[in-house]
């Protein structure tokens, strides 16, 4: 906890990272990035591919122990990770993947995050036995069980068709929501930044280049035109002109 002089009380933040750089073989791809993210913020992280987008993503998860790097990194200790494909244990059961390394009353936790991603009664069945949503929804659910104060997420929707993933929007949004984390997603998908985030940032070569605040009012619709506005300064960001 921090005071200001006026003596509004602020949090510390849940993420800050300053001059961050990482490279692989001596090229640079985080080029002295500097990240705040506000404990419950939901920033969204757009670039190109190639622009370092998960290089940062593995950094703040500590999963980047093959390449070098320099600069200042604080997370909280209790992080989750969620990416693309859910990567279930393909031999346990449903519940056991939510609560695996859990103790005290874990199966009763996991069965209410499982409720709380709409899988409640799915507890024994076999990852194989679920569609690709729904292995998300478990994936989600192993993440969430575990009260994370920062969830990194790398395209945790990019292998979904678009129903589906309109669907996760909204479950993402209530579980966020009722949790609260701090939230990174990385995603190429302009409208869910839009749509999830409190702040778009965009990455290009390791460098961030621009950076929305959304405050549009819920339920945020691409017909909006403030919508459409954010949309089109962050396509331009990204190099994509209409
Ligand atoms: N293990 C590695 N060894 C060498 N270079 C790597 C390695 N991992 C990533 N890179 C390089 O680092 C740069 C950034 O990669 P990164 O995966 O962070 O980009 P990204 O923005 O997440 O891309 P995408 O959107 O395609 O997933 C790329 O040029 C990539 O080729």
């Amino acid at each position: 906890m921090a005071t200001h002089p006026g003596g509004l009380t602020t949090l510390a933040p849940a993420v800050e990272v300053r001059d961050l750089v990482r490279s692989y073989d001596g090229r640079a791809v985080l080029d002295q990035l500097d990240l705040t993210i506000a404990p419950g913020e939901f920033v969204a992280l757009l670039g190109k591919s190639g622009s370092g987008k998960s290089t940062l993503l593995r950094a703040l998860a500590g999963l980047d122990h093959d390449v070098t790097g320099t600069g200042e990194l604080a997370v909280p200790a209790n992080v989750s990770v969620v990416f693309q494909d859910s990567r279930l244990l393909p031999w346990a059961r449903v519940l056991d993947n939510v609560v695996l390394g859990l103790s005290g009353d874990a199966a009763e936790k996991g069965r209410q995050s499982l409720a709380e991603v709409g899988l409640a009664g799915r507890e024994k069945a076999w990852p194989n036995e679920l569609s690709g949503g729904e292995q998300q929804r478990v994936a989600l659910a192993r993440s969430l069980v575990r009260e994370p104060e920062l969830l990194l997420a790398d395209e945790p929707f990019g292998a979904l068709d678009a129903l589906t993933r309109l669907k996760m929007h909204v479950l993402l949004r209530k579980l966020c929501e009722a949790h609260q984390p701090a939230v990174l997603l990385v995603t190429h998908d302009v409208d869910e930044s839009i749509v999830l985030a409190d702040r778009v940032i965009v990455l290009d070569e390791g460098r961030i280049v621009a950076e929305e605040r959304i405050e549009l009012a819920a339920p945020r619709s691409p017909a909006d035109p403030g919508f459409a506005a954010i949309r089109a300064r962050l396509l331009d960001a990204l190099g994509v002109s209409l």
